[in-house]
C-alpha cells in the first residue's frame, strides 16, 4: 500500500468541501451518479471502436446500495473504470483549467462561494461534503485492480487488489446525520430516490436500488415540449453542463425528414470559468438515436457559441461516427447552419422580450459572440442585430445598432466608434473633442475582439462603421472647409519643418478638425491598425515594423499658435525639443506608451525648471 499526497490545489478544495458551506448537499450524489453515467457512455463508446475488448457490454448499470447500520453508502458502475494512473492523475489532482483562477476568486469573495462552487462543478470531492472517508474501488478493461482511500486531509492510500469487478464502486462512510447542519440520512432509501428522481431521472442508464431501477431514463428532448418541466430542463442542463446554476433559456429543436435530429440547447446565465481559456470547454453533446457519441462536438456548434450547452440526437448517422466523418458530412453541415441560426435567433428574441435577460447574457457572453464577427461571415449581420455597445449616448446603458442608428443626427453618416483600453480612457481621449462638441453619439470599444473586428466589418444598415482615431474628421460646411485650407497654408511651413524633425516616429504631421480643447493628437490611416492591436500582436510574441501613424495639431491651441509664432521668429533649436514634447503629450493623452518615458520626463522637467 502507498501513501500518497493531494496536490495543493486539490487540498484545497478537499478542505472546502470537508467543511462546505454550500447548503445543498444532497447534490454529491448527483455527482456520484453522473460520473458513473459518463464512465458508463465511455465503456459502450470504447466497445464500439475496439471489438477486441473482452467486457461485457449487455447490462450496463448503476447501483445504489446503502447500510444503514455501517454507515455507508455505494454508488457502483460497471462502466470504463481507471487504472492505477488514471486514478492519481484524475482523483489526486485537479487539472481542470481555471482552478488556479477558482480558488483565487474564492479568496477574495467568501460570502458567495457556494456560488462559486456551483459553477466550478467540484464533482467527485463533493463527496466529502457528507463523508468523513471515502473508498474508491475500481478495475479498467486493460489493467488490474485498484483501491483508493482518503480521509479528505492531506494524503491518500492507493493499493492493488486482486479481485475488482470490473468498473468502479464509491463507498462513502458517511457523517452522522444532523438535522441542524442539514444533513439528512443518506443511507434512507427514500431519501436516495427523491434524490435520484429530481437530480438524475434523466440518466440514459439504469439507476438501481434495492433492486429496482428509479429512474425513468427518458431522453427529455425526445419528450413532447409541454410534458417537460423547467426544473427537468435545469437538472438536466446541469449534468451536461456542470454548471450548478439553471440555465437562462431553454432552446428546441426539431427536424423530420431525409435527416432527422432533435436539439435541446441552453443558453446559461453565467459563463463559464473557462469561456476565454482555450483549452477546456464542453459544449454540445452528439447522441444517435439516444446513444452517447462524443462531448464538445466542434462540428456542431462554431467556437464563438462555445458557450452554447446541449445535445444534438441524430437519427440517421452511426454509431461509429467519427469527427473526420463528421467533418466531412454535409448533412452534418446543414444541421450545424441551422442550430447556429437558431441560437441566435433565440438571442435575438429574448432581447426583445426579456431584455434583462438579455442584458445579462450579453455581459456574460457577449465578448465571445463578437468573435463570430470575424469567423462567421454568413450571420454577420444576425450577430451584429444581437450586439450591444457601451457609448457616449449613456453612462451605464448599453446601446443596440439599431438603437444607435434610431439617434443618428440629421445629415450624419457614420455610425462613430472608439476603440481603446478603457471607457475612461476613450471618453478623455483627445479624438473625442470634435465629435462631441458636435453633438454625435461615438460606440466605445474596448473588448479586445473588437480590435480585430472593427477592421473586418465595413458596414451595418448600410452606415459605414468609422473609427474617430483614424482618417480625416468630415467638416460639415463650405466655411468650415475655406478656414481650414487658409489655416493650412499659414501653417504650412511649420507642419513640413515638424515632420521632418519627428520623422522618426510620424508619417506626417498636419492640422486637426477634430480638436477643441487638446493642443494635438495622433491619428491613424484608415488602414492602420490601432496602437492597441499593435501592443496584443506584440503580447502574442509578433513583431511588426514599426507603425508610424500622423500627428494632428489644433492650430487654435495657445500652444500650437506659440509654436507657430516662435517658427516664423526663425527658432529652431529648443523648437525641437517642444515637436518632441508636443508627439510625447499626445501619446499620452490617448492613453498610450512612450518609447523613451525618460528622455520626455527630462524634457518636461527641464521646461518646468525654466518657469521659477
Ligand atoms: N465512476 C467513475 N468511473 C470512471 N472514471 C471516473 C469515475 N468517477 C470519476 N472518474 C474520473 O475522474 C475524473 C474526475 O472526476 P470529477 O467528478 O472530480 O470531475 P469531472 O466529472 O471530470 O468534472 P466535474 O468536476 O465538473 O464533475 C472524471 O473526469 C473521470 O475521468
Amino acid at each position: 500500500m502507498e501513501t500518497l499526497e493531494f496536490q495543493s490545489e486539490a487540498r484545497q478544495l478537499l478542505q472546502l468541501m470537508i467543511h462546505s458551506i454550500y447548503s445543498n448537499k444532497d447534490t454529491f450524489l448527483r455527482e456520484l451518479v453522473s460520473n458513473a453515467s459518463d464512465a458508463l457512455d465511455k465503456l459502450r463508446l470504447e466497445s464500439f471502436r475496439d471489438k477486441d475488448m473482452d467486457v461485457d457490454v449487455d447490462d450496463l448499470h448503476i447501483v445504489i446500495e446503502s447500510d444503514p447500520a455501517a454507515r455507508t453508502l455505494t454508488v457502483r458502475d460497471n462502466g470504463i473504470g481507471m487504472t492505477r494512473e488514471d486514478v492519481v492523475r484524475l482523483i489526486g489532482t485537479i487539472a481542470k483549467s481555471g482552478t488556479a483562477e477558482f480558488l483565487k476568486q474564492l479568496k477574495e469573495q467568501q460570502q458567495s462561494s457556494s456560488d462559486l462552487i456551483g459553477q466550478f462543478g467540484i464533482g467527485f470531492y463533493s463527496s466529502f461534503m457528507v463523508a468523513d472517508k471515502v473508498t474508491l474501488v475500481t478495475r479498467h478493461p486493460h489493467a488490474g485492480g485498484v483501491r483508493w482511500e482518503s480521509t479528505g486531509e492531506s494524503t491518500y492510500t492507493i493499493e492493488d487488489v486482486e479481485d475488482a469487478p470490473q468498473g468502479t464502486s464509491v463507498t462513502l462512510h458517511l457523517k452522522p446525520s444532523d438535522d441542524e447542519d442539514k444533513l439528512p440520512d443518506y443511507t434512507e432509501p427514500a431519501k436516495i430516490r427523491e434524490i435520484v428522481k429530481r437530480y438524475s431521472d434523466f440518466i440514459t442508464w439504469p439507476v438501481r436500488l434495492g433492486g429496482e431501477d428509479i429512474n425513468s431514463r427518458k431522453a427529455l428532448w425526445a419528450r413532447p415540449a409541454s410534458e417537460v418541466s423547467e426544473e427537468e430542463y435545469a437538472e438536466f442542463y446541469r449534468h451536461i453542463s456542470h454548471d450548478w446554476n439553471a440555465p437562462l433559456e431553454t432552446i428546441r429543436m426539431q427536424a423530420e425528414g431525409a435527416f432527422e435530429y432533435q436539439a435541446l440547447l441552453f443558453l446559461p446565465a453565467q459563463a463559464p470559468l473557462d469561456l476565454f481559456m482555450r483549452d477546456s470547454r464542453r459544449g454540445v453533446q452528439l447522441y444517435v438515436k439516444r446513444v452517447f457519441i462524443m462531448d464538445d462536438c466542434a462540428e456542431l456548434m462554431p467556437e464563438y457559441l462555445r458557450f452554447v450547452k446541449g445535445v444534438v440526437d441524430a437519427a440517421d448517422l452511426s454509431l461509429n461516427v467519427s469527427r473526420e466523418i463528421l467533418q466531412q458530412d454535409r448533412q452534418i453541415q446543414l444541421m450545424r447552419r441551422r442550430l447556429v441560426k437558431k441560437v441566435l435567433s433565440s438571442i435575438k428574441s429574448l432581447q426583445s422580450s426579456r431584455p434583462d435577460d438579455y442584458a445579462k447574457l450579453w455581459g456574460e457572453v457577449g465578448a465571445a459572440l463578437k468573435e463570430g464577427l470575424l469567423s462567421d461571415v454568413d450571420n454577420r449581420t444576425a450577430i451584429l442585430d444581437i450586439c450591444s455597445f457601451a457609448s457616449t449616448h449613456s453612462e451605464t446603458e448599453l446601446t443596440t445598432l439599431a438603437s444607435y442608428i434610431s439617434r443618428m443626427k440629421e445629415g450624419q453618416e457614420h455610425i462613430y466608434y472608439m476603440t481603446g483600453d478603457s471607457r475612461t480612457a476613450v471618453e478623455h481621449s483627445p479624438h473625442m473633442e470634435a465629435l462631441r462638441a458636435k453633438g454625435y453619439e461615438v460606440l466605445i470599444l474596448t473588448d479586445p475582439i473588437d480590435e480585430m473586428w472593427v477592421d473586418a466589418v465595413p458596414s451595418y444598415e448600410e452606415k459605414l462603421f468609422q473609427s474617430v482615431a483614424k482618417g480625416q474628421v468630415d467638416l460639415e460646411t463650405e466655411e468650415e472647409k475655406s478656414a481650414a485650407a487658409e489655416k493650412a497654408s499659414e501653417f504650412a511651413d511649420l507642419l513640413t519643418w515638424m515632420g521632418s524633425a519627428l520623422a522618426e516616429d510620424v508619417k506626417e504631421v498636419r492640422l486637426s478638425t477634430r480638436l477643441t480643447t487638446s493642443p494635438a493628437c495622433v491619428v491613424g490611416d484608415d488602414h492602420d491598425i490601432t496602437p492597441t492591436l499593435e501592443k496584443m500582436y506584440k503580447a502574442m510574441g509578433q513583431e511588426l515594423p514599426k507603425i508610424k501613424r500622423i500627428l494632428e495639431l489644433n492650430p487654435s491651441h495657445p500652444l500650437v499658435e506659440g509654436l507657430h509664432k516662435a517658427f516664423a521668429g526663425g527658432e529652431r533649436e529648443s523648437l525641437a525639443d517642444t515637436a518632441e514634447l508636443i508627439y510625447g503629450m499626445a501619446l499620452l493623452a490617448e492613453g498610450g506608451e512612450l518609447a523613451d518615458p525618460s528622455r520626455f520626463v527630462k524634457l518636461v522637467a527641464d521646461r518646468v525648471q525654466r518657469t521659477f
